[in-house]
């Protein structure tokens, strides 16, 4: 056997060998790793590339590994957690000076990323959710240890999620590589609608949840009424809960060993062909698609040949390596460890996120996926000037390399020419992917009123998805005879105090309530199904202001219900604009027709001739409003004079607009496409 292994030092010898692993009784090279530690010196020879590098993985094997989240309502403080952890393990600098490293991880590295992460601080809010390799001293038992040196090393993978609803997609696919999760709850603000949604993600992927109370230098927190909370909603226990300052470093000594002695090891068979699952991709200039990675069962080299288990496509790993915190290569990654790959991917679309990546002379088993990303909100992008169009096209791809839950077909419109139908994940989503188009490409972009994938069925029994108004077909012999919208099922909590107006909110937006309860005295508790087209346009800002700032609002997705609607189109001069048509419910459709037309005749200029504006369900006109012509004073020369000449030239100015309304056509500026986008 010894002679076999110094038969395999090189890579290429690696590939024989594995043949005649799999047709002796050797066990894989994997299982040596950790069945024997005297041996993992022999073992590295398989994979010389993890010689070469300063971090030996070897010798981290599945029980000396952590993988864990951390997971909070918006703003409670897991950025701020994250970035006391990576310090307090010495993977970054004390007082780096860039507050909140896992958002700007890549910064210095890659430019896409460095223009998300810009836009995530501007807006305080994480998008994307990163990762981070960590080495941490510490006992079995969690505790930490005087006697440093005697202590065992534990690889710890914190995965960062984001906080925001539009991304709970992104929480989702970090969760699936962890075992645990730290569940953040702000000390005075208490329990909020997200924590209640990420508690039953994690639950549910049967994850073990350390609750942390944190921000308690707080002269307003209160932990033990948190604590009371987390008992009655998620019957956590308060002795498990831990008391953090993420910002005075308060209580952060406890995280670490909470974290080794509550979260199981991740359970992979380390002796079984490789099966690893895609988490994430991005692009990056110089190396091409780099995916993190989790790795399942087995062991991955550098130089391995792989395939994907949902294209069938094969690759090279060209390198491997964990994210300590920028890319380090460690050319092997074993059972149990999260990391990275770039496999000469042409693009993040051959990046399948949740897609099973294994040896290519194995077959396995694929692993469970995630729920693929739901577009929620479509929206038409056109260029603002015409000619922009492949500048337009150029941005939106570049984009899309690092953002795959952005989908994009060609569409174009007779009002704004060729351009873009793209859905995302949420209104967030969809204003963040605007602010990078105009930031980072200087594009100007023009916005269709945002809609939702609505079914409709016709007089000729076909069904169709329309994600754009302008697809619903005019011909009147094909009749709408039924349709359908998608709901949500939202949980918000806020202050007793507002119970009334939320409640009036909700109605006035087609909601239906499922449960009404009281946290505590002082916090109520709703879900309510609400359409989705109803909470996409300015519902979270509404709620905010009637509750003060106080409510919190999750949703996720329902089912789709049976509902009146109709198309509502808007016609200047008597012509439909098709990107400023919308589908709306009957009921709605006057008081959103009215609210249009107001604000289109705000924003439309005076032109030389008059300019009608109307909102119009088939031929019904339902609102209108006129601008009147600005007035040349083509009398201006004639000074006193017969009354028969200055009546020539009015009725021949006269004339002349009507010719002009005719054929003119009105300028809409940019501001009131951008105003339509409010109207809901
Ligand atoms: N007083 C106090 N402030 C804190 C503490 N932890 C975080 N903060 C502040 O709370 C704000 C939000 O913190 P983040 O770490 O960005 O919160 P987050 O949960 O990551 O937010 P998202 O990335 O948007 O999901 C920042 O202004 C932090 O400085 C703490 O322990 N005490």
């Amino acid at each position: 056997m010894g002679s076999l292994f110094r038969a395999s030092k090189t890579l290429k010898s690696q590939k024989y060998l594995s043949l005649l692993l799999t047709f002796s009784n050797f066990p894989p090279f994997a299982s040596i790793f950790t069945l024997n530690d005297s041996r993992f010196g022999v073992a590295h020879d398989f994979c010389s590339n993890s010689r070469q590098n300063s971090i030996d993985l070897a010798q981290y094997s599945p029980e000396r590994i952590r993988n864990f989240s951390i997971i909070a309502h918006v703003d409670h403080g897991k950025s701020t957690l994250a970035d006391r952890l990576l310090e307090l393990t010495g993977t970054i600098k004390r007082g780096h000076g860039q507050p909140q490293y896992l958002d700007k991880l890549q910064v210095s590295l890659y430019w896409s990323c460095a223009l998300l992460s810009k836009v995530e601080r501007e807006r305080g809010i994480t998008v994307k959710a990163q990762t981070a390799t960590m080495f941490h001293k510490c006992n079995h038992n969690g505790s930490n240890t005087k006697d440093v040196d005697k202590a065992p090393t534990f690889l710890l993978n914190l995965i960062d999620t984001p906080g925001h609803v539009d991304f709970s997609y992104e929480v989702s696919r970090s969760l699936a590589a962890c075992q645990g999760a730290l569940l953040v709850v702000d000390a005075v603000q208490g329990v909020q609608a997200q924590t209640v949604a990420n508690f039953y993600l994690a639950f549910e992927s049967n994850l073990a949840i350390i609750p942390v109370i944190n921000k308690i230098d707080q002269p307003t927190a209160d932990p033990d009424r948190v604590k009371a909370q987390l008992k009655s909603m998620f019957d956590l226990e308060p002795s498990e809960c831990l008391l953090t300052s993420a910002k005075t470093g308060l209580g952060l000594e406890q995280v670490l060993p909470s974290v080794i002695d509550r979260i199981p090891h991740p359970p992979g068979n380390t002796s079984s062909p490789l099966r690893m699952l895609l988490l994430d991709s991005y692009y990056d200039e110089y190396k091409g698609v780099i995916c993190h990675v989790a790795i399942v069962d087995g062991m991955l080299c550098k130089g391995d040949k792989i395939s994907s288990a949902a294209t069938g496509y094969t690759y090279e790993v060209a390198d491997v390596g964990i994210m300590h915190p920028e890319l380090t290569p460690t050319g092997v990654l074993l059972t149990g460890q999260v990391g990275y790959i770039v496999s000469g991917m042409r693009s993040t679309k051959e990046a399948r996120v949740g897609d099973t990546l294994h040896h290519n002379r194995f077959s396995v088993e694929p692993l469970p996926g995630f729920k693929p990303a739901r577009h929620m909100v479509f929206s038409g992008l056109y260029p603002a000037d015409g000619s922009d169009f492949e500048a337009l096209n150029h941005a939106i791809e570049r984009l899309t390399c690092n953002d795959a839950s952005v989908s994009v077909t060609k569409e174009s419109s007779s009002a704004l020419g060729l351009g873009f139908r793209c859905g995302f994940l949420g209104l967030l989503h969809m204003d963040v992917f605007h602010q990078r188009l105009e930031q980072e490409h200087g594009a100007h972009v023009i916005s269709t009123v945002p809609t939702v994938p609505y079914i409709f069925e016709y007089s000729d029994g076909s069904k169709v998805q329309v994600q754009n108004p302008a697809m619903l077909p005019s011909d009147p012999k094909k009749r709408v005879t039924a349709s359908w919208e998608p709901t949500v099922l939202a949980t918000i909590i806020f202050p007793s105090e507002y119970v009334g107006p939320v409640i009036t909110l909700c109605s006035e937006r087609r909601g239906q309530q499922l449960e009404y309860s009281f946290m505590d005295s002082q916090r109520a508790f709703m879900k309510y199904r609400l359409p989705l087209r109803e909470i996409v346009v300015d519902f979270y800002n509404e709620l905010k202001s009637i509750t003060s700032g106080y409510a919190s609002f999750d949703y996720e997705d329902s089912d789709y219900q049976e509902s009146d609607l109709v198309k509502l189109d808007i016609l200047l001069n008597g012509q439909a604009v098709d990107a400023m048509s919308t589908i709306v419910h009957k009921l709605k459709a006057q008081r959103v027709g009215r609210e249009l037309v107001d604000k289109l005749k705000k924003f439309i200029d005076r032109q030389m001739f008059e300019i009608t504006i109307q909102a119009a369900i088939g031929t019904k006109v339902i609102a209108r409003e006129t601008i009147s012509a600005m007035r040349k004073n083509v009398l201006a020369k004639c000074y006193g004079g017969d009354v028969t000449r200055k009546k020539k030239l009015l009725e021949k100015q006269k004339e002349g607009k009507k010719r002009m309304k005719r054929i003119g056509s009105v300028d809409i500026p940019q501001e009131a496409f951008h105003e339509l986008l409010k109207v809901s």
